[in-house]
């Protein structure tokens, strides 16, 4: 057990289980995905697979959200390997803000240099169409600014600087790569870039919460996604990041809509194929 104000883990449990994955598989990805909530179906179709249930891997937490299977699949895409995180963890959850981010300093030692996360979110911007994708170019850390950063507690020297840089925290490179991707596939018009924002959760935004999050120059809302870029950000990896607007939210006091789990797990299942291909194609891009 640590002190609350260090970090939850030290360097050997980060390195016990990147250890432990490494001696499961003989890929050796440059890559890694996190799937948001309904997206995790991308994992199925990596080829020479090596599917491990969290539950098996030292260390890890356990998925317990609707549409996050709870796996970590290692596998190729045109040649080119790739760890996939079938499920991620939430503050919500009940974990300890480092407990959500654990996989992510496991990738590092892995060797991976690029992460991919994507996520469900709802639209702020009355632009946005249920179903849009919006790359991501920006976020606006909520809860980062109330005092709840991943990297909050002593820093981990052998992982970064004490104080990271975030005005580069999505890779403007790899966004314009995706961005080609889906004109080539015909994507274009539902593809967005915007801002990220993300609250605590587990209760969705009360109408002022949404305009006030909108007034704040947010495009999008949800409940993860930002502590894993920090984390990302800290020891090196590049980042790209997408969200599936998978509800608009409530801005108006005369509306009789309800954000639910159940909408954005059937928004998730209709774009399903269309993330698929995009995030596939990039993987063999850039792996
Ligand atoms: O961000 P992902 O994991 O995609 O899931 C989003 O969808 C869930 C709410 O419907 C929340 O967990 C929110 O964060
Ligand atoms: N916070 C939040 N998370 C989401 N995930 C998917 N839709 C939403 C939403 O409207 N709000």
């Amino acid at each position: 057990m640590y002190h609350m104000l260090h970090f939850c883990y030290a360097f050997e449990d980060y390195k016990e289980t990147a250890d432990w994955l490494l001696a499961q598989t003989e890929l050796r990805p440059k890559v890694a995905v996190i799937c948001g909530s309904g997206l995790g179906a991308f994992a199925e179709l990596l080829e020479n697979q090596t599917a491990i249930p969290y539950k098996d891997i030292p260390h890890f937490p356990q998925s317990t959200v609707q549409g996050h299977a709870g796996r970590l699949v290692f596998g190729e895409f045109d040649g080119k390997p790739c760890v996939c995180m079938q499920g991620r963890f939430h503050f919500y959850e009940g974990y300890h803000i480092s407990k959500v981010t654990f996989p992510v300093r496991v990738f590092h030692l892995l060797g991976v240099q690029t992460l991919i996360v994507t996520n469900a979110a709802g639209g702020l911007n009355q632009d946005y169409k249920v179903g849009d994708i919006m790359f991501i170019k920006d976020h606006l850390n909520i809860p980062g600014m109330a005092g709840l950063n991943p990297l909050g507690g002593l820093n981990e020297e052998r992982f970064g600087v004490r104080f990271p840089c975030m005005s580069d925290a999505y890779d403007k490179d790899i966004c314009s790569i995706a961005m080609e991707t889906a004109k080539e596939l015909g994507y274009a018009p539902f593809i967005q870039q915007g801002v990220y924002t993300m609250v605590a959760g587990p209760s969705y935004e009360t109408i002022a919460e949404c305009n006030m999050l909108r007034m704040l120059g947010a495009d999008a809302v949800g409940m993860s996604t930002i502590p894993e870029v920090i984390l990302a950000r800290h020891c090196g990896l590049r980042v790209f990041g997408l969200s599936l607007i998978t509800n608009k939210v409530v801005k108006d006091y005369d509306s009789h809509e309800k954000a639910n789990h159940e909408e954005v797990l059937r928004t998730s299942q209709h774009r399903a194929e269309n993330l698929q291909n995009l995030v596939s194609c990039l993987v063999a891009k850039i792996g």
